[in-house]
């Protein structure tokens, strides 16, 4: 808060303020750069030559200049850039901030990492400051984020560098109070949003008014001009004034004149500092793209979190459920090193926690595309893993873009089913050098059929991996690149099979008869090893470092990774004994030919005697025991009675079963639902937004798992077959005895 001031401190102020701002427009104008020319191509100016007005008319250079001290900016503004830390810019910023403090519409395009974030902020700053806005006047500026994780990050960056502004500024995010922001969204004069909250002010909170509006800025603008928003951002910009300035900056750029239309850009300047790079990527990043069959991902993402138990890796999976299953099955299994799950079914307050957490500590986040874009883990990741395929270029080049931010390194890997090779061609069409390696699978950990013992032992897991493969393969069949996306090339079984689930789930929408059941090529990477105690054993090795080449060594020790999985429920991988089926369904053969009669008999002297001594000693005695039908008659009602026994254990069994999957199913449900907000929000990344939330409430309370909403009436069924089942049994039972 700011100390009251003095009626003529106030004066004083105001007035040193006017003259600033007299004296930065004049020297703005002076200093221009030609509208379409690059002030990057301008030879830098000295480090030492004089800055701002030199006499009467004459001011400093600032195109081409390297520093932000040599801007003609607000001593407020210069401030705070500095206690941020910032001292040289960067070349986006260089290329785009003369340009932008003229007031002129931009499209800014660098690679990832390249601080594409002050290169909008800071205009935006400056904007309201020249303007003299002030808290009475209302909404200066709006800047649009696709995601709340990066319009939190984009807050904090304004908080910083504008601290010594005396604007307001607010956060309009789903998942936050929207009561409470709606008493203070009609006084704020900067607003970050997402688009879904910001159209839910402007349509429903009384006078929040945007007609002043001063500039616009649409950060990942590509993504927020794609069909996603569409109608969001549409409805938004007919609320705006068409006299404002309009800023755009992603790392992939949108060029669509349509799109530019819709913004109506004034003459924008096409800013794309690195169209002349070798590569789209940053250059400090290592790119690896690995072969690796579907039913086999689990195995090598395992594997690679073993070899790596000393990084911050962020793990990209194409789906919510996929992020959730394969977070609470590795849990389990307890990998030695904390892992934590990020998708936008998340509460706000519980995503913005995981994110702090993996900012802070070494761990594994598993995260759907929310947090592709934008995010910078101030300390760094040290390596992106690809399980599942990116949906085009574009994302792969945001996804990597976490790792190797400003000037630090990184690596990413990404891992491509035989099917998917021509993404491969895509990246290098799109100059993305990556190395395409085999990887080394001779130390391939499998844990296939330690998903099945684990599915087997926690009963809440099965719909989990249900789900997850259902939601991959229809993911796959939505794609709209069927080049890269193939459903019929999917080794199906074998992919259910490899998250441990005992059978297929039925996938209503396909023709299964389409689909190879064994795709040649799939699944020669690992061979299929039945889990016994050996490959169990095999977990508790040394880390693998020649199946990935960079790996740090680092012994388990799982007596320490007990504190590291989250305070949660988890066992050991050796604890471990696969109870279901493993990998195949094996046949159980018996063996007519085994001998038999191992059993030793002894007379009453204590002397052994040959197996079924007694039979004949006492059938000896005993003639009525050498009548043969009446001895066939005795095997055939005892064949019968364990028949009957048989009969009524496995009913028994069956029944224990199904009233232990449905309490764990309704105790499971309970806790999703509270887990799981209804959710008002415009940005769940995860391509099966609400729709599919709705629908999945009614697939957990189901046996069936049917696609297209048909578990309800398996659920009716399932109840009513309890009673029957019942009833049945009995009848069964006195049929067989009468
Ligand atoms: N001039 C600068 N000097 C030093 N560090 C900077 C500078 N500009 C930005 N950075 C730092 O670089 C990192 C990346 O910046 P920023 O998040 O703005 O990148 P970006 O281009 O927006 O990335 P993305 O495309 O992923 O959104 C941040 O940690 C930021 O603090």
């Amino acid at each position: 808060m700011k100390k009251p001031k003095s009626k003529q401190l106030k004066l004083q102020t105001r007035t040193s303020e006017v003259q600033e701002i007299e004296l930065l427009e004049k020297w703005i104008e002076f200093g221009k750069p030609e509208s379409g020319s690059n002030p990057l191509s301008l030879p830098p100016l000295p480090a030492k030559s004089p800055v701002g007005r030199i006499d009467e008319d004459t001011y400093s250079q600032y195109a081409g200049c390297t520093k932000f001290q040599q801007l003609p900016l607000s001593k407020n503004t210069k401030d705070g850039v500095r206690q941020s830390g910032f001292k040289n810019m960067t070349n986006i910023q260089r290329a785009s901030l003369p340009h932008a403090l003229c007031g002129r519409d931009i499209l800014g395009a660098a690679k990832t990492g390249s601080g594409k974030t002050l290169a909008f902020i800071i205009p935006v700053l400056e904007k309201l400051y020249k303007a003299r806005w002030g808290l009475e006047d209302g909404v200066g500026s709006i800047i649009l984020s696709p995601t709340r994780e990066l319009a939190n990050q984009l807050f904090g960056v304004l908080k910083s560098v504008g601290k010594h502004h005396g604007f307001s500024a607010g956060l309009l995010i789903g998942g936050n109070e929207y009561d409470e922001e709606k008493d203070r969204v009609n006084r704020m004069n900067i607003l970050i949003c997402t688009p879904g909250r910001l159209l839910k002010h402007m349509d429903t909170t009384p006078n929040f008014d945007c007609s002043e509006l001063q500039v616009l800025v649409l950060d990942e603008a590509d993504r927020i001009l794609d069909a996603g928003f569409k109608k969001e951002v549409n409805a938004i910009i007919s609320q705006l004034p068409k006299y404002r300035q309009t800023m755009l900056f992603s790392a992939t750029q949108t060029k669509s004149v349509k799109d530019l239309a819709r913004l109506s850009l004034k003459d924008p300047e096409y800013i794309a500092v690195d169209e002349e790079a070798i590569s789209a990527t940053p250059s400090r990043l290592q790119q690896k793209v690995m072969l690796v069959p579907l039913d086999q991902k689990l195995d090598m993402l395992w594997s690679f979190i073993k070899a790596h138990l000393n990084s911050r890796i962020l793990v990209f999976l194409s789906s919510c459920k996929q992020v959730r299953f394969v977070y609470e099955a590795f849990k389990k299994l307890r990998p030695g090193i904390p892992l934590k799950c990020l998708h936008g079914r998340m509460k706000q307050i519980k995503r913005t926690f995981i994110l702090q957490q993996f900012v802070e500590q070494r761990s594994v986040l598993f995260s759907t595309d929310v947090s592709s874009r934008g995010l910078d883990f101030n300390k760094g990741v040290d390596w992106v893993v690809q399980v599942d395929c990116p949906d085009d270029v574009a994302s792969y080049i945001h996804r990597v873009g976490r790792t190797a931010r400003y000037d630090s390194a990184g690596r990413s890997v990404l891992f491509l089913l035989p099917s998917e090779m021509k993404m491969l061609e895509r990246l290098q069409e799109k100059k993305i050098p990556v190395q395409f390696d085999k990887a080394n699978t001779k130390r391939l950990q499998s844990v296939s059929g330690l998903l099945a013992a684990l599915l087997a032992k926690y009963t809440d897991l099965q719909p989990l991996a249900q789900r997850a493969f259902k939601t991959y393969v229809k993911s796959i069949y939505k794609q709209k690149d069927k080049e890269v996306f193939d459903v019929t090339k999917l080794p199906i079984d074998d992919f259910s099979a490899s998250l441990g689930l005992p059978m297929t789930p039925q996938l209503r929408y396909l023709d299964r008869k389409n689909i190879d059941k064994k795709v040649s090529g799939e699944s020669n990477l690992v061979p299929e090893v039945p889990v016994k105690k050996d490959s169990i054993k095999l977990l508790r090795e040394k880390p693998t470092n020649d199946l990935f080449e960079e790996s740090e060594e680092e012994e388990l020790d799982l007596l320490k990774s007990k504190e590291v999985a989250d305070g949660e429920e988890g066992i050991a991988a050796d604890h471990l004994l696969p109870t279901t089926r493993v990998l195949k369904k094996k046949k159980l053969k018996i063996n007519v030919h085994r001998p038999v009669g191992t059993r030793v008999v002894f007379d009453e002297e204590g002397n052994t005697l040959p197996p079924l001594a007694t039979l004949a000693d006492l059938s000896a005695t005993d003639s009525a025991l050498l009548d043969k039908d009446k001895v066939m008659k005795r095997y055939a009602e005892m064949r019968e009675d364990m028949k009957t026994r048989d009969q009524e254990d496995k009913l028994l069994d069956r029944q224990r079963r199904k009233e232990k999957r449905i309490k764990e199913k309704n105790k499971y449900k309970r806790a999703r639902d509270e887990e799981e907000e209804d959710d008002d929000d415009d940005e769940d990344d995860d391509g099966f937004s609400n729709k599919d939330t709705k629908k999945s409430k009614v697939y957990f309370n189901s046996d069936s798992e049917d696609e297209d909403g048909r578990s309800k009436v398996a659920l009716k069924t399932d109840a009513i077959s309890l009673a029957e089942q019942e009833e049945l049994a009995l009848k069964l039972l006195s049929s067989m005895n009468s």
